[in-house]
């Protein structure tokens, strides 16, 4: 099938919320607009639309008696985010950047902040395939398609996105499984969200697995479903996931931050090790093979 939708879009407004399944597609920085056009399944997608940026949060978002997500820690986190943000951006030099890792490992959650505090513009591969499908869920899509129908309307979604510049784009947990995805995603520069597949179960047991269709067995109970299924998946996807140009650890960065757990990790947390990660690639990248500069 050949590409038939034009999709108008612009950055959206990013929110502190849970992931991207309270909202479809997000945007940071300034507003952009690009065309982007989606093969395959796309064919009947209707147009979509963003609106202009709003920050991800505000500066200093504490834990609250009611429960809202905590982002940052204190003023000193938020200001090393944007401090190491400002460290990275002139040699990522609009290099678009991609973070992939299992299901629930945070790559919505972070991908909103680094597009925030960078000026890029955010986008989610699930919801941009939902929106091309013209359908209102990745579960959806499965049900009715089949898996393989959503692969390749991932990979079209993957090779439109490859072509733009300034993006932060949270991919689904299974992007990695297709080598062509990764012919896409290495025009820019990918990061892999690294966390212990209790932590990863536990979090998709509190939002349910209704969402993400390869979980949903209705038999067992969320976290064992979850769980069993996950440590499938990342034995069979664990050399797919170390093609990563960066690899972020939330075991190795609790330990660094002296923490027991790393559910004590914030979402900010993880998004200032991965700009310190993503500033050693692009300076070691730099030094041996001249800057970012091909774009
Ligand atoms: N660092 C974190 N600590 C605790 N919960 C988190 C963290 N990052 C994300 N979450 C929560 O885990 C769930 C999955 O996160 P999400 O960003 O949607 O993952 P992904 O996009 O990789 O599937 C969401 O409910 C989100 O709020
Ligand atoms: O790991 C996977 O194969 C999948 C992950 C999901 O995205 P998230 O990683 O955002 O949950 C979604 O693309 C689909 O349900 C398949």
């Amino acid at each position: 099938m050949e590409a038939a939708a034009g999709l108008a879009m612009q950055s959206r407004a990013v929110g502190p919320g849970p992931g991207r399944r309270s909202g479809a597609l997000g945007g940071a920085g300034p507003a952009r607009a690009a065309s982007l056009r989606v093969g395959g399944p796309a064919a009947a997608a209707p147009a979509l639309r963003a609106r202009a940026a709003r920050p991800v949060a505000p500066l200093c978002c504490v834990q609250t008696s009611r429960g809202h997500q905590s982002l940052h820690n204190s003023v000193d986190e938020a200001l090393l985010l944007k401090r190491k943000a400002e460290e990275v951006q002139f040699e990522l030099n609009g290099r678009c950047i991609y973070l992939v890792g299992m299901m629930g490992s945070g790559k919505s959650t972070v991908g909103k902040i680094l597009a925030e505090v960078l000026g890029y513009s955010y986008f989610d591969s699930d919801s941009l395939v939902e929106q091309a499908v013209g359908m209102p869920s990745v579960a959806q899509i499965f049900k009715v398609h089949s898996e393989a129908f959503f692969r390749d309307s991932e990979s079209s979604v993957l090779r439109d996105l490859s072509s733009m510049h300034r993006l932060v784009v949270a991919t689904g947990g299974g992007a990695v499984i297709r080598p062509v995805n990764w012919r896409y995603m290495k025009k820019g520069l990918s990061i892999m969200l690294d966390v212990p597949l209790d932590a990863l179960a536990k979090r998709i047991a509190q939002v349910g697995t209704a969402s993400r269709p390869l979980l949903d067995q209705p038999s067992a109970d969320p976290y064992t479903a979850a769980f069993t299924k996950l440590s499938v998946l990342a034995e069979q996807r664990g050399d797919a996931y170390a093609n990563a140009d960066v690899r972020v650890s939330l075991e190795e960065l609790a330990a660094k931050k002296g923490h027991d757990d790393v559910s004590q990790l914030t979402p900010t947390d993880i998004a200032v090790e991965a700009l310190q990660k993503i500033k050693n690639f692009v300076t070691e990248h730099s030094m041996a093979s001249g800057p970012f500069d091909d774009l």
